[in-house]
């Protein structure tokens, strides 16, 4: 992904105009494949000035794709008024630095911190043992594995990286997995036996947190299941999962 900034400066006269014709403009990014999102932001302190967004998938599929592709012409059309105007065009690699404010609680926060999540996993995989389903496929387990995956979880929701310190992070879980062959019975189950303790242990029970929480352990035990397969050639590196609230942050009443 690469970011584009494009810098208008625009007289007070004529921002309703351009604001329009980027509204139509935009139907032309909404459709095209190269971009990822984009996002028109005027300034409050000098009102002249206006930031344009676009994360394209890459600079070669803006540049060479999206200009010679379909949706350019109208698009170009929209904005050719005011292209005398741009003060700044230039392709953004986004950095490491990133990461959201003190306004919005970590995921692990919300959760109650270690403590709840050890609670979680001591309770889970207590239930897990008795599984007849499940059960066998951890009868060898390190008699640690609840706190270690209470690490691993604590990590994802955004809590202390303990897991990638103390146990190897990616690259030790994803080979946990290897050649276990789970099967989607067992993946469901799994699932179902952590919502039950969720719900056992008290773990926050309100629609954001419980559907961000669901939304990271479906997307997680799918992949655990397509990695344990015999054939699969899964990544051995890759950075450790960080999961957020998406599209509904926590309310939290003012
Ligand atoms: C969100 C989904 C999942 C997460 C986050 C997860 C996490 C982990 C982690 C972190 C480990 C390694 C612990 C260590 O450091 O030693 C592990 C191992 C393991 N996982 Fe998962 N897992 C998930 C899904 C599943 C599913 C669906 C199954 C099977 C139904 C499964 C079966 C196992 C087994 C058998 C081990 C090895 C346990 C041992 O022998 O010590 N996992 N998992």
């Amino acid at each position: 992904m690469i970011v584009e900034y494009i810098r208008y400066r625009i007289d007070g006269a004529d921002a309703a105009g351009f604001e329009a014709a980027y509204g139509r403009a935009a139907e032309s990014l909404a459709a095209a494949p190269q971009c990822a999102d984009y996002e028109l932001s005027r300034c409050v302190d000098e009102p002249e000035w206006y930031v344009l967004r676009i994360t394209w998938t890459s600079a070669d599929a803006h540049l060479k794709e999206f200009r010679s592709g379909e949706h350019f012409a109208a698009f170009f059309a929209e904005i050719k008024p005011y292209v005398q105007r741009i003060e700044e065009m230039r392709h953004y690699e986004r950095t490491a630095v990133r990461g959201s404010g003190g306004s919005v609680p970590s995921m692990y926060d919300w959760a109650g911190g270690e403590e709840a999540l050890r609670r979680l996993t001591e309770v889970f995989y207590g239930h897990v043992l008795k599984d007849e389903l499940i059960g066998p496929l951890f009868a060898h387990m390190d008699k640690h594995h609840p706190a270690y995956v209470a690490l691993w979880l604590g990590e994802v929701f955004g809590g202390p990286e303990r897991y990638s310190a103390e146990r190897g992070g990616y690259h030790h879980m994803i080979r946990q997995h290897l050649g276990k062959a789970i099967t989607e019975p067992q993946r469901r189950r799994w699932v179902s036996l952590l919502m039950d303790a969720a719900d056992e242990v008290g773990l926050p029970d309100d629609p954001e947190f419980r559907a961000a929480f669901a939304g990271y352990i479906e997307w997680g035990t799918r992949l655990a299941r397509a990695n344990s397969q015999p054939d699969a050639t899964p990544p051995l590196e890759a950075p450790m999962p960080h999961w957020g609230w998406g599209v509904a942050p926590p309310y939290i009443p003012s």
